[in-house]
């Protein structure tokens, strides 16, 4: 994990509300998109101008990125806070001089300095770019999922005969937000969501459309679904997509009523939908080889202090191991801890004793959410077992009860 120094000339600041017109033209042209006047304000309720950093040349802004404050729900059901990391980049021409390492660094020195949350989460736009800053890669991924219009469930699947109503964005949005607040607690990797994080995930705007119509809201009592269509009109008739943004709900009866309700719709062709790696979906249509799936890295996570992390959430088996931690950028996690769970629980203390298992911080971050198998990362040569036995028993007391899924982009 080599961290690469800062050029000299570079400095780095916390901004203030009148740095956000300079901050959208740096983060257009660090994601090659137009700047748009309008951006300036979504901006200042999306970010938080005193967790946002801005790196100068001078006086120039030439890089930036943000924490936001979030709480995302760890295995156990416990809503807990971290630092959800975005709007990184750095200007074309000022790249590779250090300014996004710096950024990195006083991110996660500022987390452990101030006590603030122990760990920190973010969406990677290049799977390249985050590893060397201690992320752990894969511990959320997602699920593409293609599937045909009207697909039979399983004659065990019921639907219930609650009525879906399609309804405006206005009526929707109160219940969405009461529904998601709810599901949300209940469901490992999901972010809880404020004002700006629903005008972001739910931008609407024709510059966020690509083509596509407007969202549909499909609103079911216990949950409700969002939507596009993407027109598809062929000689042999219409086989317009479906592009679901989210289907939220609180039973399983209610999810399968969304989905048949999404499945039917006249007009379709097929339904697309980015979800959860463990959507049941593929164990309630009768033919799951219908279902045309990729999968896709998600959420990386970083572990800012280990002793305060792994504690947050719970574990499925009692294990005692001594793990040997290397972390370069934040090296007060480096050495030997006694990680030891009982009845679920974690605790982490310093200590003296050999080890049992030797990794490095972002194999940490990865299996942190309970998604990816330590076993896998030692096949990986990625975790070192020196006690026979350690790395099996440490996988097994990770893995989450369902797979973690954040349904968001941040
Ligand atoms: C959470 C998010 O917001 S994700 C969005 C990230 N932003 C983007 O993708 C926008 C486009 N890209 C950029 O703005 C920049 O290239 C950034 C932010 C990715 C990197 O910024 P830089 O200031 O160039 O990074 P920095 O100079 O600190 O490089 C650190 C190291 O990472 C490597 N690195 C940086 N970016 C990349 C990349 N995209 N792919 C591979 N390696 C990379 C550098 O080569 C360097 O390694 P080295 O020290 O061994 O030479």
């Amino acid at each position: 994990m080599n961290v690469r120094m800062a050029d000299s000339a570079l400095s780095i600041r916390t901004l203030t509300d009148d740095d956000f017109p300079a901050l959208g033209r740096v983060l257009a042209a660090a994601f090659q998109a137009d700047f748009r006047e309008d951006s300036v304000e979504r901006d200042r309720k999306f970010l938080e101008a005193d967790r946002s950093h801005g790196i100068f040349d001078g006086d120039e802004l030439v890089g930036c990125g943000g924490i936001l404050t979030r709480e995302i729900t760890l295995p156990g059901r416990l809503p807990t806070p971290t630092a959800a990391v975005t709007a990184v980049g750095v200007k074309p021409g000022h790249r590779r001089r250090g300014v996004a390492s710096l950024l990195m660094k006083t991110q996660l020195h500022g987390l452990h300095e101030e006590n603030r949350e122990a760990f920190a989460i973010l969406w990677a736009s290049e799977g390249s770019i985050y590893g060397r800053f201690g992320y752990g890669a894969l511990s959320s991924e997602m699920l593409m999922l293609d599937l045909p219009h009207r697909a039979p469930f399983h004659p065990w699947v019921r639907t219930g005969d609650a009525r879906i109503r399609e309804v405006t964005r206005e009526e929707a949005m109160p219940v969405m937000e009461e529904i998601h607040d709810r599901v949300r607690r209940t469901r490992t990797g999901w972010l809880n969501r404020v004002e700006g994080s629903w005008l972001f995930h739910l931008g609407d705007e024709e510059h966020d459309r690509d083509g596509l119509t407007a969202y549909r809201y499909a609103l079911h009592p216990q949950g409700y679904a969002v939507y596009r269509v993407k027109h598809d009109w062929q000689p042999r008739g219409p086989q317009n997509e479906l592009h679901v943004r989210e289907i939220v709900a609180e039973t399983d009866e209610a999810y399968a009523a969304l989905y048949r309700h999404l499945l039917d719709m006249d007009l379709a062709g097929e339904v697309k939908f980015f979800t959860s790696s463990d959507d049941p979906i593929l164990h309630m249509i009768t033919n799951p080889r219908q279902a045309s799936r990729a999968r896709a890295d998600a959420l990386w996570t970083r572990i800012v202090d280990i002793d305060r992390a792994l504690p947050q959430r719970r574990y499925l088996s009692d294990v005692d191991y001594v793990l040997d931690v290397t972390d370069d950028l934040c090296p007060w996690n480096s050495g030997s801890w006694r990680f030891t769970t009982k009845a679920g629980e974690a605790t982490v203390l310093r200590t003296t004793d050999s080890p049992d298992v030797s990794l490095d911080i972002a194999a940490l971050g990865s299996v942190f959410l309970g998604g990816v198998r330590l076993t896998v990362l030692a096949r990986a040569q990625r975790v070192r077992e020196h006690t026979p036995g350690a790395v099996d028993a440490l996988s097994a007391a990770f893995l989450g009860d369902r797979d973690p899924h954040c349904p968001e982009v941040f």
